[in-house]
């Protein structure tokens, strides 16, 4: 995140997709970039997004990060972990059509919830391919209840049919995100007057010694 400047605005944040394979991270990383849906990709390496959104009449640079599957626990766990260290906010992705991703979806706001020792972490959790009815075997209720459980905000939508519901999703991560960095911005000025505070007592106490020796 970026450090408290002069304008004390956030103006670049860094994003994290992450979920299951096949679960639609990349399609919805595309889209809300390029607003394009775009059906088939043939990478299977991490890859990082640049892009510069405005929400809330304020810019943001961001960089978006959009993992491959990786387990929770095992060899591939410190790389998942390297990665949520890496990000101020994080988008949870799971298939409507999926069991075994939404699954998933405890497991990774419990490892960020470890990897960065406190709660109340930007976390989006995203029900995708909603247009897939015939499929489903999640139910938004349940994705809701989750979410609730979770402390999250939750969106179900479908990357292939709504562009507009990717962007809600995104600007409400982006909103949190930068809810966060105020309230960082506030600690610190708490901090750092408390800081000064303890300095002058001292320096009063030092002078008040000096004066009765
Ligand atoms: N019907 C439907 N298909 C979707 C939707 N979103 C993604 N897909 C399809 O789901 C498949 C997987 O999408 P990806 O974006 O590659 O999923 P991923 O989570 O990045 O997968 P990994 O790269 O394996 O981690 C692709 O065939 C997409 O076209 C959606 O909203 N509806």
């Amino acid at each position: 995140m970026t450090e408290p400047g002069p304008s004390r605005k956030l103006t670049r944040a860094k994003l994290v997709l992450l979920g299951r394979d096949n679960c639609g991270k990349t399609a919805l990383c595309v889209r809300f970039i390029t607003k394009r849906f775009i059906g088939e990709y043939d990478h299977k390496k991490e890859v990082t997004y640049r892009c510069r959104k405005t929400v809330d009449k304020e810019t943001i640079d961001l960089e978006i990060l959009d993992t491959v599957n990786k387990e929770c626990v095992g060899p591939a766990a410190s790389s998942l972990e390297s990665s949520i260290k890496w990000g101020d906010g994080f988008l949870i992705v799971y298939s409507v059509t999926d069991h075994s991703s939404f699954e998933a979806v405890s497991r990774l706001k419990r490892l960020i919830d470890h990897v960065k020792q406190t709660l109340g972490i930007p976390t989006v959790i995203v029900a995708n391919k909603s247009d897939m009815e015939n499929g489903r075997v999640v139910r938004t209720e349940e994705g809701q209840a989750l979410a609730q459980d979770l402390r999250c905000s939750f969106f179900e939508l479908s990357v292939a049919e709504s562009l507009s519901s990717v962007e809600v999703a995104f600007e409400q991560l982006i909103r949190e995100v930068r809810l966060e960095f105020q309230r960082h911005l506030l600690a610190m000025d708490k901090r750092s007057r408390m800081l000064q505070m303890r300095h002058v007592l001292k320096n009063k106490l030092t002078r008040s010694k000096t004066m009765q020796w």
